[in-house]
């Protein structure tokens, strides 16, 4: 029987059973972040244990941390956020473990910073306490995020306790049309299967879509692939992720290339691997998608209307449409194109790249941001606010009255001072839309940053394609 990607990143990783179901699975990368890693250290010191391998680690705070331009002198003001950070910092040093603190230019969210150093390499099995970490499947590597309990084994032992997940396969083929981007594709994905269609499955993509797609775009997909209820996302590596990994801090040197790219081939799937469940996905004719509700599989087309609960069969589907669209403050079948908003947020681990904010400078360039709406831009790293500074999308940016950020989780969630105020509504380029996600009775719609940038010079949800070709519908 054909193996799938999954299957052979996950035998190669096998150093134990501890009962029929249960594998000891070797780790290969370990990142951390301030939210989910104190708890884990506190208890390796308290049992006398060690960290395993300092070296397989990379630290960097991005959840609590403030966005704004005056950070470094005005710190963090809530005590708790402020321990955290902390904490990272001394178990950092403690341990030898890489840190890149604020005021370095390579910090940034954690899933952003890892594939930027090159820390994510084909067939590799890469943990995070942190569920987006997903994102880094794009590389051909088995990524997924772990609980606390289990930061602290892997500090510990290097090793991770694993059921075996199932193979689904997404066939994406076609080519985008203008206007419409990953986002929209693996929105459009979750719109279809639900946040539960994943479920005790590892889906792993493929088709012509994909194969065009830059890195950063891949990622967009498998960083949101867990919204879809899926362990984790899967992309078989070629050329366009082997351009990317060259010559980053933490790829393989020149001398071991070659070598690298060899091993890397052990990791493509057969051509007769099984799968539990397909999904067959045609972008020719997908528009823009952007979210009405407070669920990530409440994805619509830009051009669409809000769903009717009288409509609905289903009495429990109904009442939770109901709550929605209070909640979301809308009306039943209302068209989204249209609707005033408070806040842009472009950024986050989703789509806070240097490809997502050349595509926001694009439909900004020479326009000016609506006066009822704020504008943010928050670069997901360091490098990535130097680049686009270089590049002069930051004064793409100013010029049209967007307020240019210092990099960190921001507006994704509300753990840090970046939030909505109550009922305020946003269009958000992240991955979440619960309720009070981006702050206590936020309203949020996901969106490409094309359709972010769009929503902000319109001051109400717009489709991108009319201020990119002029013709929406
Ligand atoms: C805080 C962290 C544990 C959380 C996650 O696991 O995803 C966060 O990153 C999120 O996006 O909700
Ligand atoms: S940017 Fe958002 S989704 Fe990504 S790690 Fe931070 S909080 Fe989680």
């Amino acid at each position: 029987m054909g193996k799938s990607i999954y299957d052979k990143i996950f035998e190669s990783h096998i150093v134990g059973m501890v009962d029929d179901e249960t594998y000891q699975l070797y780790v290969d990368r370990h990142l951390i972040h301030e939210v989910t890693s104190p708890q884990a250290f506190q208890n390796i010191a308290a049992s006398g244990r060690s960290v395993r391998k300092p070296e397989s680690i990379l630290a960097v705070a991005d959840h609590n941390v403030p966005t704004d331009p005056n950070r470094l002198s005005s710190g963090i003001s809530d005590p708790v956020s402020q321990r955290q950070v902390d904490a990272l910092v001394e178990n950092t040093r403690t341990w030898g473990i890489p840190y890149f603190p604020l005021d370095d230019p390579r910090q940034g969210i954690v899933h952003i910073v890892g594939p930027e150093q090159g820390m994510t390499h084909p067939g590799m099995l890469v943990v995070c306490g942190d569920s987006h970490t997903s994102t880094h499947g794009a590389f051909g590597a088995l990524a997924f995020g772990i609980g606390t309990s289990e930061v602290e084994h892997v500090l510990a032992t290097q090793t991770l306790l694993q059921k075996r997940a199932k193979n689904y396969h997404v066939s994406i083929n076609g080519v985008l049309p203008i206007g419409v981007y990953g986002k929209d594709v693996v929105l459009s994905l979750i719109a279809r299967i639900g946040t539960a269609g994943g479920t005790g499955h590892v889906i792993e993509y493929s088709g012509s879509a994909i194969e065009k797609m830059s890195m950063e775009s891949r990622m967009t997909i498998c960083n949101m692939t867990i919204e879809a209820g899926a362990r984790a996302g899967l992309m078989q590596p070629d050329e366009t992720t082997f351009e990317y990994l060259k010559g980053r801090p933490l790829s393989p040197g020149v001398e071991y290339w070659q070598a690298a790219l060899e091993h890397w081939e052990n990791f493509l799937p057969d051509s007769d691997a099984e799968y539990s469940k397909m999904a067959d996905i045609d972008v020719n004719g997908l528009e823009p998608f952007v979210t009405w509700g407070t669920s990530p599989e409440d994805g619509i087309s830009v051009l669409g209307k809000v769903p009717d609960p009288s409509h609905i069969e289903d009495p429990i589907r109904t009442r939770a449409i109901e709550r929605s669209l209070e909640y979301m403050g809308l009306e039943a079948g209302q068209p989204v194109r249209g609707l005033p908003i408070d806040q842009v947020f472009v950024g986050s681990c989703t789509n806070g790249r240097i490809e997502d904010l050349r595509l926001a400078a694009s439909v900004v360039r020479g326009r000016q941001v609506n006066s009822r709406t704020r504008a943010w831009v928050v670069p997901g790293s360091g490098l990535v606010k130097r680049q686009a500074e270089e590049e002069g999308l930051a004064k793409v940016f100013v010029d049209a009255g967007f307020e240019w950020r210092e990099p960190g989780c921001s507006m994704c969630l509300g753990m840090n001072p970046d939030r909505l105020q109550t009922e305020e509504r946003c269009v958000s380029t992240s991955n979440r839309n619960f309720e009070g996600r981006q702050g206590r009775g936020g309203r949020t719609h996901l969106a490409s940053p094309a359709t972010a940038a769009a929503s902000a010079i319109a001051g109400y949800i717009e489709d991108p394609r009319e201020l990119i070709t002029g013709q929406a519908d």
